[in-house]
């Protein structure tokens, strides 16, 4: 199987995204997880470009050890100083050096002819390799170039010594048929290119970074560059994890491997995240959120019944944990049995249908049903409210301290409605109970917490009534408004008096 070259520019092209300062530490915590995931290269920064920086490149030079580390530079003699400085104390420094070579570049940008372009890249690599034998050149702008011009100055480079030519499309622009060609173009007419390594850098501006990525690899590129989540300047690199695993998914037809450690993908991926505070979109490929999440109940049914329907990739194989469905009200009895009985509960027939109704009334109000919703689920369904049904309620409160209750209860068939004003939304929906039911008992303590995560988490009330006799009756309740948990579970307690709900006097 060939072998693909993983560059990792996360530190560099990765940093340059809006808004991202990476300090040394930082940087360097992102190189130690870099290395656990098996990166080859990491290009840890540009060091001429500030003391920080400088300081970060040397620092993970200094550092990292069984991996190379690059510096980037202008085709600049005092970039490449600097850069070779900085790189003086790693294990295997490469210096990452170029200049751009589109029309536009060169003529706009650095108002040199194509023969200067020339000139300044033999003489860029030659300075280079003074100070190391590693030298990468890149041809900036490289897909909007003269494809001859192109060849011209990549012979340039490896004249002068370069280990690897860099063809990258700079500002995004290409389609992947034709950077493939572009890349196969290179490999036919360039003078002694199978003596270096060709390698793809692409940008994201047209959504098509990782495409034209592997369209490169396909036609012979033997390094791919990129970067964790796929952050960079504009719209961003190529995203390495997607790189990674569309050819380890299909390494059958791709006929290719890298030396990445999949099972760190999703660390590393959560480990950028935290430190540049760019957050991964929910859907992002590979390490979105959802990524490996199934919402839907056939999908769900699908993939209790064999996991091949709806998954390409095992959560497992990039480090996500295994449990990928998601309840929601989109889910269906298949679904909910399968967590439950993972919970421990057993329910089927008459019981499920039951409690997948308690389910989907909770599921319409909250987005997402968590493990410790339905744990408390279980319990309701077991507890709910016999003879007495909470068909209305609706609280006024004005001011601090003066609430109006309203209430309508089923009992047994017979509908009535009362209302009650007291201290509290609490206190006044149980007086306008107790208007309706005629309760002898004492309230001797209420307690609500909430149960499971989120804004929409549920409120688990508790209720403990006396009677005259002394019976102790405690009722529960479970809802996402903590007003109707509270009238439930006030509900719960007066239904299971006489009915052996006593626990002691
Ligand atoms: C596609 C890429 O990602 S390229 C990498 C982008 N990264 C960065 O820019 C890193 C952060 N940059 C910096 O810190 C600064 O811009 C520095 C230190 C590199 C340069 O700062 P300054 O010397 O003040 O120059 P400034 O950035 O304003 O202009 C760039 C100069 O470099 C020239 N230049 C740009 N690229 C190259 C190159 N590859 N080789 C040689 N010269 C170059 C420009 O033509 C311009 O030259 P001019 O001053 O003669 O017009
Ligand atoms: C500096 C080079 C490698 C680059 O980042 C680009 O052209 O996008
Ligand atoms: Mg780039």
């Amino acid at each position: 199987m060939r072998r693909l070259r993983v560059f990792d520019t996360t530190l560099r092209d990765g940093e340059q995204s809006l808004g991202i300062t990476l300090n040394v530490e930082e940087k360097l915590e992102i190189a130690r997880q870099l290395v656990l995931l098996g990166i080859d290269i990491i290009e840890a920064g540009f060091p001429a470009s500030s003391p920080g920086d400088f300081e970060s490149v040397a620092t993970i030079a200094r550092q990292m050890k069984g991996v190379a580390i690059c510096g980037l530079t202008r085709a600049v003699e005092q970039d490449i100083d600097l850069c070779a400085q900085a790189l003086r104390a790693a294990e295997h420094p490469r210096i990452h050096t170029g200049i751009g070579v589109s029309p536009v570049h060169m003529a706009k940008k650095l108002m040199l002819t194509p023969e200067q372009v020339v000139e300044r890249t033999a003489a860029a690599v030659k300075y280079a390799k003074k100070f190391v034998d590693d030298v990468e050149f890149y041809a900036e702008d490289g897909f909007r170039a003269d494809p001859n011009f192109l060849v011209h100055v990549l012979e340039a480079a490896i004249q002068a010594g370069a280990t690897v030519v860099n063809i990258p499309d700079t500002v995004g622009y290409a389609n992947p048929w034709e950077y493939g060609k572009l890349i196969s173009f290179v490999k036919e007419n360039v003078k002694d290119i199978d003596q270096v390594t060709i390698s793809v850098h692409c940008h994201n501006d047209l959504g098509m970074a990782t495409a034209n990525s592997l369209a490169g690899i396909i036609a012979g590129a033997g390094q791919v560059e990129g970067t964790i989540n796929g952050i960079g300047e504009r719209a961003g690199n190529t995203s390495l994890e997607e790189v990674i695993m569309a050819i380890y998914t299909r390494r059958d037809e791709y006929g290719i491997q890298s030396g990445i450690r999949p099972k760190e993908i999703a660390a590393t991926s959560r480990l950028v995240s935290r430190i540049t505070g760019v957050p991964v979109p929910d859907h992002k490929a590979i390490v979105g959120a959802n990524a490996f999440m199934h919402a839907s109940g056939i999908h769900q049914d699908g993939v209790l019944k064999d996991r091949e329907t709806y998954e390409i990739i095992r959560p497992e194989t990039i480090g996500v944990p295994e449990n990928t469905i998601s309840l929601s009200a989109r889910s269906g009895r298949h679904a909910l049995q399968h967590r439950l009985q993972e919970l421990g509960y057993d329910v089927a027939g008459e019981e499920l249908d039951s409690v997948y109704h308690s389910f989907l009334e909770l599921a319409d109000r909250k987005k997402e049903v968590f493990d410790q919703d339905l744990y408390a689920l279980m319990g309701d369904a077991g507890a709910g409210p016999q003879g007495i049904l909470l068909q209305h309620m609706s609280i006024a409160t004005s001011g601090v301290d003066t609430a109006t209750a309203t209430v309508t209860l089923d009992l047994a068939g017979e509908v009535q409605t009362d209302a009650a004003v007291a201290n509290g939304p609490v206190n006044a929906l149980f007086s306008a109970i107790d208007r309706i039911v005629g309760v002898p008992a004492v309230l001797e303590d209420y307690t609500l917490k909430s149960v499971t995560r989120g804004s929409e988490a549920l409120g688990d009330a508790t209720v403990k009534l006396r009677y005259p006799d002394g019976s102790l009756v405690v009722g529960k309740g479970i809802s996402t408004d903590i007003l109707e948990a509270s009238a439930k579970a006030y509900l719960n307690a007066l239904s299971k008096r006489g009915r052996g709900g006593e626990v002691g006097k």
